[in-house]
């Protein structure tokens, strides 16, 4: 609580005192009265004309001011532009008429002498007066001071924003009364719209955009595009003649006047930062609500209020920055994040060197690269070298999984979701597109993205924009996509099932991958290397890999290719007993893929062929090759589920021997018609646990 203190008054010799009076006599009675008790006069004017023209020469600290004067201006019409010049004064008048008495009180004079008066009265007024002055100064200090506070707790307040400013508008009322209360906040471009309707004391009514539109029957659009670029450079007040200016210059208050019958109107803009304006507009249904009293307040609040929104909106930046990084260390917490230079891709092949060629010349430019190959060769691998090897390896990379998700779910995830966008969007969310902002996004598995998406993404791709679901504001974005698939994209064109325009936007860099059968002299390299990492991780030494073993691991075909190569030599660490060299636990059969069929593949994306084709049956036609592909892989995921006995998830367990994300192995058993719940079969078990 702060203590009373009576304010320290000034001595007679420094209160400079003007004297407004018509009747010589009287005004030269003043004078002497005032001169012989130490008062400074600077003047005495007539009318108010020569009383505005004595104070713009010398500001007065006291007026002594009669009511009727020389020409048409009374005392009453002065004292007007006194309180907007903030210079106290005193009447001094034979009027006692009601009226004009009236009209005096509502001027807020800090003194009253009826006259005739004497000398006694005199002093002892201006005395008295210039005390309640200096103390009702001194109040108004304080009560500002607690204005200040009140404002700085209701901004401060861990509440939405349109809680928030309902607070301040509560704040505000008994400083700047108001029947209506609009608020726009410009951020970077966006126009955020906050209406508060008083119906009540301390009763307020928000009124949405939404609101607005129904009322006056207005788009929302239109509503948006009526508050642009409509804020004056300072605080301005709009009373019964020039609230006419106010409507013509601002078309959304005009539309607000309107519809909630306003007559005057004060605006105070508010720049903060270089990006954020506020605007907010009091609204009155009184034509002369505002006083220059109120616009001075407002005019002494602009730098605190811009001060306490600059820490208000520096608090949420940081809030959101730190969201942003507990999402991304999130995310790369649930990434099995590979190092990825060229030293981890093991390989000396002449094919491999070629697709490092293709790396060094594209990494380093914004272009899409598109990465073909079977599953299993590495695309991934390669998507994580050539962003460790741009400009933005220090920013994320954020790779999503489009045959993962649920169809419904993918816009969402790569372009995030407004509040209520759809059912279940209780919160605003970023999608992987914003996360990665700065970086490169990653989207394995295109070929899987549903039709309606691919129109989607294509535009993101051209216009560098992306819009969340349910929003309606595009948002501008700086990332390098690359693609991945498994999958032949042409035939995927050919039939419907592709996009051409995006597979072209995608295509402008194609990397293809050679499968491990196509360069068997990288095989020892890779099993070398894989054996070693393991042994490693697993504490055990190593004692190198057999001949035989070598030639067996050569000359299988690799349906499952590095991805497979590294789970055997997993298990065969596994089950090694550190001293001798490297025995397989299981014996590699090439029984559905044939090595002869397994030519070399193209680097161009045309000619990508999806698997290798079956050495015992010739197939017909396509769905043939599908069906010879899908049962292989269904018969490679039952025999490790038969090895860890139906367990998918944990150490030890289907998803990791097989390197996937158990949601990916469960995807994958999914579409393979093998069910989830596994019951524990005896190895030797036919049961296929369809
Ligand atoms: N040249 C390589 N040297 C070392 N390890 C490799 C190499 N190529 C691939 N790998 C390893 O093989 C595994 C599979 O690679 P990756 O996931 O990149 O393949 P992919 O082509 O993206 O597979 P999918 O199409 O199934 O997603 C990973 O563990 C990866 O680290």
């Amino acid at each position: 609580m702060l203590s009373p203190v009576n304010p320290p008054l000034s001595s007679t010799s420094s209160c400079n005192i003007l004297i407004v009076e018509d009747e010589y006599i009287i005004a030269n009675d003043l004078e002497l009265i005032l001169v012989e008790a130490g008062y400074p006069v600077i003047g005495v004017a007539d009318s108010v004309a020569e009383a505005l023209a004595l104070m713009d020469q010398q500001k007065p600290d006291i007026v002594l001011l009669d009511i009727y004067l020389k020409g048409k201006e009374t005392g009453i019409d002065l004292a007007k532009q006194l309180e907007d010049r903030s210079i106290p004064f005193i009447y001094i008048s034979a009027n006692d008429n009601k009226s004009v008495l009236e009209a005096v009180k509502a001027t807020q004079p800090i003194g009253y002498i009826v006259k005739p008066f004497r000398e006694k009265d005199i002093l002892t007024t201006l005395e008295i007066s210039r005390y309640r002055h200096a103390h009702s100064v001194e109040m108004k200090l304080r009560e500002e001071k607690a204005l200040q506070i009140a404002l700085t707790d209701a901004l401060s307040a861990q509440v939405g924003w349109e809680h928030k400013l309902l607070n301040v508008a509560m704040v505000l009322q008994s400083h700047v009364p108001f029947d209506f209360l609009s608020i726009q906040y410009q951020k970077k471009g966006t126009i955020h719209n906050f209406n508060y309707y008083r119906v009540g004391f301390e009763e307020y009514q928000t009124i949405s955009l939404t609101d607005i539109q129904q009322m006056t029957n207005t788009a929302i659009d239109q509503l948006l595009q009526l508050q642009i670029g409509q804020s004056p450079s300072g605080p301005v007040r709009y009373n019964e003649d020039t609230f006419s200016v106010f409507c013509q210059q601002n078309r959304f208050g005009q539309m607000l006047a309107k519809t909630f019958r306003m007559e005057s109107a004060l605006v105070m803009p508010l720049s903060v930062g270089p990006f954020d304006t506020f605007t907010i507009s009091f609204l009155s249904r009184k034509p002369d609500a505002y006083l220059s009293r109120h616009l001075n307040l407002l005019e002494r609040l602009e730098q605190p209020i811009v001060l306490m929104l600059e820490r208000v909106l520096a608090f949420e930046e940081v809030a959101r920055l730190s969201e942003q990084l507990k999402r991304e260390n999130n995310y790369l917490q649930e990434e099995v994040k590979t190092l990825a230079n060229f030293e981890e891709i093991i390989g000396r092949s002449q094919r491999l060197l070629r697709v490092f060629d293709q790396v060094t010349q594209v990494a380093n430019t914004d272009t899409t690269v598109l990465i073909l190959g079977e599953s299993g060769t590495g695309k991934e691998l390669i998507a994580r070298a050539l962003h460790n090897l741009s400009a933005r390896k220090d920013k994320i990379l954020v790779k999503i999984n489009c045959a993962t998700l649920p169809a419904t779910l993918i816009e969402s995830e790569l372009f995030g979701h407004e509040k209520g966008a759809f059912t279940g969007a209780f919160e605003k969310r970023i999608g992987k597109f914003e996360l990665a902002q700065g970086g490169t996004i990653f989207l394995d598995e295109i070929g899987e993205m549903p039709l309606e998406l691919q129109a989607k993404l294509l535009r993101v791709l051209q216009e560098k924009e992306i819009e969340r679901v349910g929003g309606r504001t595009p948002i501008k974005t700086d990332v390098r996509v690359m693609a991945a698939t498994n999958r032949y994209l042409e035939k995927e064109v050919a039939e419907g099932r592709f996009r051409m325009d995006l597979y072209f936007r995608l295509a402008t860099f194609p990397i293809t991958l050679p499968s491990l059968r196509e360069r068997p002299g990288d095989i020892p390299l890779l099993a070398q290397f894989f054996a070693q990492r393991s042994a490693r991780k697993l504490g055990k030494p190593f004692r190198g890999i057999s001949e035989p073993v070598l030639n067996e691991l050569i000359n299988y075909s690799w349906p499952g290719n590095i991805r497979e190569l590294e789970n055997v030599i997993e298990q065969a660490v596994i089950i090694n007993d550190g001293q001798s060299p490297l025995s397989l636990g299981r014996p590699l059969i090439n029984s559905l893929f044939s090595m002869n069929m397994a030519g070399p593949m193209s680097q161009s994306a045309g000619s990508f062929k999806e698997y290798g084709q079956p050495a015992n049956a010739t197939p017909k036609d396509l769905q043939d090759v599908k069906h010879i592909q899908q049962e292989t892989e269904r018969e490679y995921i039952l025999a490790i589920l038969k090895q860890t006995n139906g367990r998918i998830r944990g150490s030890g367990g289907a998803a990791e021997l097989l390197n996937l994300k158990p949601t990916t192995l469960e995807y994958r058993m999914d579409k393979l018609g093998i069910r989830k719940t596994l019951s524990v079969q005896p190895p030797n078990s036919s049961s296929d646990q369809r």
